[in-house]
């Protein structure tokens, strides 16, 4: 019998909602082939099936969601990048008589998930250097089901999440597949519109994608200085007989 070799690798996996999500960060990455990217649908349910559908094949090290997203006045204006330090499932839950329940506080299940803090706050860094006038963050983003589109629902998840820089409507989704298969995940959102009244003339979806782009060509920048350290922040090893 031959004895079990390690080699290490990095494949990512990228999961967008829409074509032209998916579009901006392919040319960010230059066809980069460590990088597999595909375009969910929107929502949590779509990119959880289509995340865990590729992961199933195997042969992957960390999944991303990655897209346009709201951002939390004062903490991500339109054009940043925002990227996750937690992944939150911010309306899994229930509504009580005394207000809204996370479903961890009801006691079934989780609301948060990690996401890949040393990467993410790596990629902050080389996206920083590399597109100076972008401007560059990290924080808790927010899965949602429904966007907000009104002040007091924008107030109401800052008074539950302090500290929350954006929302979007599939990252969880992705977190948890890529829990399932015991990969990292990261979140990574080019900011288009702010998290509060809708006005959807507001949207600057151009300049949100444009950043979506750099977001990704500092990925695979920083993916090459890492050289071989960089299987060490995504999941590592490829076991073969
Ligand atoms: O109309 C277009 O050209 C276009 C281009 C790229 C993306 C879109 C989308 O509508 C993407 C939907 C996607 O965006 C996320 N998103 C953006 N802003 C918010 C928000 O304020 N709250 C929640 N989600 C937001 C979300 O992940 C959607 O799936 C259109």
């Amino acid at each position: 019998m031959m004895e079990a070799q390690h080699t290490k690798h990095v494949r990512i996996l990228v999961i967008a909602a829409v074509d032209a999500e998916r579009e901006a960060i392919v040319k960010g990455l230059g066809g980069d082939s460590r990088f597999d990217v595909r375009a969910s649908g929107a929502g949590v349910g779509m990119a959880a099936a289509t995340a865990g559908a590729a992961l199933a094949a195997g042969g992957y090290t960390l999944a991303v969601s990655a897209g346009i997203g709201g951002g939390f006045p004062g903490q991500a204006p339109v054009g940043s990048v925002v990227i996750a330090d937690a992944i939150i499932a911010a309306d899994l839950g229930a509504e009580t008589p005394e207000g809204f329940r996370t479903a961890r506080e009801l006691g079934f299940g989780s609301n948060r998930l990690p996401a890949q803090a040393e990467l993410g706050a790596k990629l902050q860094a080389v996206l920083a250097e590399r597109f100076p006038g972008r401007r560059v963050l990290t924080g808790p983003v927010l899965t949602v089901s429904t966007a907000t589109g009104t002040a007091p629902t924008a107030a109401a998840w800052e008074r539950r999440h302090p500290g929350a820089a954006a929302e979007a409507m599939e990252g969880y989704g992705v977190a948890c597949a890529a829990s399932l298969f015991g990969l990292p995940c990261m979140e990574v959102r080019g900011i288009s519109n702010a998290v509060g009244p809708r006005d959807r003339t507001a949207w600057r979806i151009g300049e949100a994608l444009q950043a979506l782009e750099e977001a990704f060509a500092a990925f695979r920048e920083l993916l090459d200085r890492l050289g071989p350290d960089a299987a060490e922040l995504t999941y590592i090893q490829e076991v073969q007989h």
